[in-house]
């Protein structure tokens, strides 16, 4: 895949014809298979890819390679690794619009926000690329010019396992710090978005990781499991769904593996009544229908205080019905499809629920075929706003996973605190005042692992990312991820003679 030919490609035309592993820095079919699986054009509903999912032996093999890489990378210095990581970063830079046009076609977001993510990404390896060269351990002093040091060390090989909502970034938010502390890392992407992480893998490569330091195999739960399971892996880093996150704590568990869980939500946005309306309006649509809604962070409960609700209402509503859906590579794109047709019918079934069980549908929540006839077989929804909404209604309580925001009213402070956090979720939390002292009692007293003030979903690379409760546990960006992708060792020096107790 060249810049030149991939940035000038149109929807309806991409194929993949290379090899879709990698290991031990090339493009490699898999030596065992479990199975085959297809990628699709979310925008056209074609097929672009069929694809083998690898198998035991070639999870063996993919491990067997980071682990020789390890050996090599590991003994680098900070400094060394620093220059590495920052050459991928400019890589990933240069190639902006290859990268943002491939994760366009394989996962339907448009390629406004691509590039968005694409950015993000290398931030994310330039932070950590930082990080690398000032990594240190403490000298303390002991009795008697006796002295202890510690010691930050890498974990060894580990795992990241994906998800298909925001393929190049998590490749990129899980390998910049394990490979920042000195890590291999084997990746597996979600089989629906199969495409970018080998990007990523070559772009390693070519700023001069050792061959086999980032390794990427395909496949589903089973090759997931054949990762998780095996001996040789000494983390597992997984973005996913709170039932498959479950299933990777307990297979870790086996083998007493540290693990990130990076889950689902059902994350509660609140807009008070002295909030600035405009904001409060933009930041309602932020927390909602970016990547289609398909954001594990969004705020799609959001609490209206009744002072403002019909105004706020009407606004969101006019603001939402202007998005523009259609082709995700056209520039004025702002929604494209969502992953695929079962997903799709599975978020229009939530929509059906909601209606049944009293909630109003203002605007969307059903499906839209663009005009152009490349896309008719695309799997594209009309944004939806419901109002009328309660607490205990299917739409209010589980994570849909698609552009649906529901509205809820309330009278005080109080009362929504204890709404918001009643819920088994603990991603993310938004609150919109202009009351700073009501800000961050608010944010204090709400149960999730990331809250925005008077903002939604931006995601700094410096600010660490994760959740409370259900929504798992370890972060992702900023400083504290080196904790989660290293291990400490203490070492006790002894200046004078023992002083033995025998
Ligand atoms: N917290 C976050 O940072 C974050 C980010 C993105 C998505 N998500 C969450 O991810 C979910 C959507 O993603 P999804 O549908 O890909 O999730 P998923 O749990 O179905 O799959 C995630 C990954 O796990 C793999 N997998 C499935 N079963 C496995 C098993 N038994 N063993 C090992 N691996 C297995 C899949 O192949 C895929 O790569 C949503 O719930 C969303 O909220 C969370
Ligand atoms: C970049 N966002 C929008 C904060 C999303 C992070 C990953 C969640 O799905």
């Amino acid at each position: 895949l060249r810049p030149s030919s991939v940035a000038a490609m149109s929807t309806g035309t991409f194929v993949v014809s290379q090899p879709l592993n990698y290991r031990g820095g090339a493009r490699v079919e898999p030596a065992d298979a479990s199975g085959t699986e297809k990628a699709f054009e979310p925008a056209t509903g074609r097929v672009i890819a069929t694809f083998t999912c690898s198998g035991e032996k070639e999870v063996n093999l993919a491990v067997q390679n980071a682990k020789a890489a390890f050996k090599i990378w590991s003994q680098k210095s900070g400094m060394e690794r620093c220059r590495i990581l920052l050459e991928a970063a400019r890589i990933i830079r240069e190639r902006e619009g290859e990268i943002a046009t491939m994760e366009c076609i394989n996962n339907g977001k448009s390629i406004f926000e691509a590039r968005l993510d694409i950015n993000i990404s290398w931030q994310c390896l330039e932070y950590y690329a930082g990080l690398a060269a000032s990594m240190a351990g403490e000298h303390i002093q002991l009795p008697g010019g006796s002295f202890g040091y510690t010691r930050r060390e890498p974990l060894g090989v580990c795992v990241g396992i994906g998800a298909w909502n925001y393929p190049f970034q998590i490749a990129s938010w899980k390998s910049a710090p394990a490979l920042a502390c000195g890590n291999a890392m084997v990746f597996k992407p979600s089989p629906f978005t199969p495409v970018s992480a080998l990007l990523l893998a070559e772009i390693y490569t070519e700023a001069g990781v050792p061959p086999g330091l980032f390794n990427v195999v395909q496949g589903g739960a089973a090759t997931g499991q054949f990762l998780c399971q095996h001996p040789d892996v000494a983390k597992v880093s997984f973005t996913g769904s709170v039932p498959t996150g479950m299933k990777i704590m307990e297979m870790s568990a086996k083998g007493i593996k540290p693990v990130t869980l990076e889950l689902g939500g059902k994350s509660p946005l609140i807009i008070f009544s002295d909030c600035d309306m405009n904001n409060a309006v933009k930041g309602a649509l932020m927390a909602n229908f970016l990547t289609q809604g398909q954001v594990c962070c969004n705020g799609t409960r959001v609490f209206v205080q009744k002072e403002i609700l019909d105004k706020f209402t009407e606004e969101v509503v006019k603001q939402t019905q202007r998005i523009k859906i259609g082709d995700p590579l056209l520039e004025d794109t702002r929604m494209g499809p969502l992953i695929n047709r079962p997903h799709l019918e599975r978020v229009l079934g939530f929509v059906k629920v909601a209606k049944e069980q009293g909630a109003k549908v203002l605007c969307g929540g059903d499906i839209y075929v663009p005009e152009d006839p490349k896309l008719k077989d695309g799997y594209y929804m009309r944004p939806c706003v419901l109002t009328n909404c309660r607490d205990d209604m299917t739409c209010v309580k589980e994570e849909i996973f698609g552009p649906v925001m529901s509205i809820l009213s309330f009278d005080t402070e109080a009362e929504v605190l204890e709404r918001a956090n009643d819920t088994t979720f603990g991603l993310a939390a938004g609150v919109f005042t202009r009351d700073i002292q009501r800000a961050h009692r608010v944010v204090a007293e709400l149960q999730a692992g990331t809250c925005f003030i008077n903002n939604y979903n931006v995601s700094p690379v410096e600010l660490p990312f994760g959740g409370y409760k259900k929504s798992g546990f370890g972060r992702e960006n900023g400083r504290v991820t080196i904790e989660y992708y290293s291990q400490l060792k203490t070492v006790c020096v002894e200046m004078g003679d023992v002083e033995s107790a025998f």
